[in-house]
């Protein structure tokens, strides 16, 4: 019998390991008609990826090693077919979707004309918002793992007005090598002796419209060695990643949960 002054706590985990005990929600309610506020939710993350997905991989780990806490990967968008993230997601029971500029029918496959390549972009960035918002759950963070495509206003705004932020991974220094092929940038910089520091980084950052100019979550520096080659830089680089990726979003869920 637990004393009068019980916490709810106590009082759940009495209720469930008694013997016989459904763990039937209802019926945990009906026993203890505690305000809605009192249930815990899990922090919904959604994932959009393009390739190999090891970053993904970090935080599907994360979530279920608990570095990242009370939460659950809702989702994870991809948008190249080939994308091994698929793969990472089905062992690990994640549902995914692919979705794609071309393929799903907003550009014509060699289409050059300006007009119409905007209108492609706006019209599955409003799409792809829209995908995002049917969600269920509805995801309350969106970490960009290696997605590489660029948003526009129209996916930007909406998810924004629903309070679902956005960061991304970015292997460079703010406001250093922003865009594609970060590393490579830096590399060669290096190897012309123009790397300040000899020193390059990563960082988490918001998402807007901006490439890679959104204020830093977090930020951590990586040094160039001598006998660095482009593969032994990228491996390195790839290590921290893994690791900042998963403190940036723990850090996001414990700050996006508290009261
Ligand atoms: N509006 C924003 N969109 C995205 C951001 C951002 O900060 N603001 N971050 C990027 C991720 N990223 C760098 O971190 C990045 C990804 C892709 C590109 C790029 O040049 N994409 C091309 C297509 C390239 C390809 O398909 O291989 C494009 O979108 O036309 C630059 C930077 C994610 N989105
Ligand atoms: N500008 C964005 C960008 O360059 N992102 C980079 O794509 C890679 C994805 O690897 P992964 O698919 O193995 O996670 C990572 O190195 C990430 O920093």
């Amino acid at each position: 019998m637990l004393p009068s002054g019980a916490s709810i706590d106590d009082k759940i985990k009495n209720f469930l390991c008694s013997p016989g005990t459904t763990t039937d929600s209802q019926k945990l309610h009906q026993t203890f008609p505690y305000p809605e506020d009192t249930i815990t939710t899990m922090f919904q993350i959604l994932v959009m990826a393009s390739g190999q997905g090891s970053n993904f991989q970090a935080l599907v780990d994360g979530v279920e090693s608990g570095r990242i806490p009370n939460s659950s990967i809702c989702r994870l968008m991809v948008n190249r077919s080939k994308a091994y993230a698929t793969t990472r997601a089905d062992k690990h029971g994640i549902p995914w979707e692919y979705f794609n500029l071309i393929s799903h029918g907003f550009q014509e496959k060699g289409e050059r004309d300006a007009g119409r390549l905007q209108r492609a972009r706006e019209e599955y960035d409003a799409a792809l918002a829209q995908k995002v918002l049917a969600c269920s759950p509805r995801p309350d963070l969106i970490v960009l793992a290696g997605w590489m495509y660029i948003f526009g206003q129209r996916f930007l705004d909406p998810v924004s007005a629903a309070g679902i932020r956005v960061i991304n991974l970015h292997p460079a220094l703010p406001g250093k090598y922003d865009g594609a092929h970060a590393i490579e940038r830096a590399f060669a910089d290096f190897k012309a002796g123009q790397l300040e520091r000899n020193t390059t980084g990563i960082m988490v950052h918001n998402v807007i419209r901006q490439v890679d100019h959104g204020a830093p979550i977090l930020v951590r520096e990586v040094g160039c060695l001598p006998d660095d080659d482009l593969a032994t830089l990228e491996a390195r680089i790839h290590s921290h990643e893994h690791e900042l990726i998963v403190e940036a979003t723990a850090k996001l869920a414990r700050e996006m949960t508290s009261t």
